[in-house]
């Protein structure tokens, strides 16, 4: 089986990624992780010296490899990676789409501390300029992320949960 965990940066993909993955007896992977594996630098370097478009082109590059070279999966997506290049359709056709759908205050609480090292959330100014933008960004991606087969929202989100409702989607699929 391969999972694709979709959502919001902060939403917890890769912290629950690593917890199903584990309670599955599943390898993981992280697609940022590789894509800064794959470019030896990290992703708000390649964001500042090439751009957005690059960064999009090889995430969507590296998400279509993986996913030939991993029949047995669970990936943590980027933020975006399903809103770029037709990527939802390839992870809606290859396997389980779990969105984790957390709501923007809940998102602003995780990612305060954090933000300065995600290149999209960087140089906000206040808390209230992230939400803000935490809210357009939301606007814009739920038509991508709302097409996942499975949502799922905290606090009924933890690893055990989410592991029994692949396996009755799967059953029931
Ligand atoms: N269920 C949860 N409850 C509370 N905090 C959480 C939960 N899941 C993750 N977090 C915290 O929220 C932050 C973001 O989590 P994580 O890095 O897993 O998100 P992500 O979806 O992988 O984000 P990104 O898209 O930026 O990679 C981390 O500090 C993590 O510890
Ligand atoms: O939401 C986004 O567009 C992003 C999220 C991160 O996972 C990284 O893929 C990158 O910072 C872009
Ligand atoms: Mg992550």
């Amino acid at each position: 089986m391969r999972l694709f965990l979709i959502g919001m940066p902060g939403a917890g993909k890769t912290t629950l990624g690593r917890a199903l993955a584990l309670r599955g007896g599943l390898p993981f992977l992280d697609l940022d992780e590789e894509i800064v594996r794959q470019e030896q630098r990290s992703v708000a370097e390649i964001f500042s010296a090439e751009g957005e478009a690059y960064f999009r082109a090889v995430e969507a590059r590296l998400v279509r490899q993986l996913i030939e070279q991993h029949p047995q999966l669970v990936l943590a997506t980027g933020g975006g990676a399903p809103c770029f290049h037709d990527t939802m359709d390839a992870l809606l056709a290859s396997g389980v789409t779990v969105w984790l759908d957390v709501p923007v205050p809940e998102l602003v609480a995780r990612l305060h501390r954090a933000a300065a090292a995600r290149p999209l959330l960087a140089a906000l100014p206040d808390e209230q300029a992230l939400k803000q933008r935490l809210t357009e960004t939301i606007a814009a991606r739920r038509g991508f992320y709302s097409r996942a087969a499975l949502r799922c929202a905290p606090p009924a989100c933890t690893p055990d949960a989410l592991w029994a409702l692949v396996q009755h989607y799967q059953a029931t699929a």
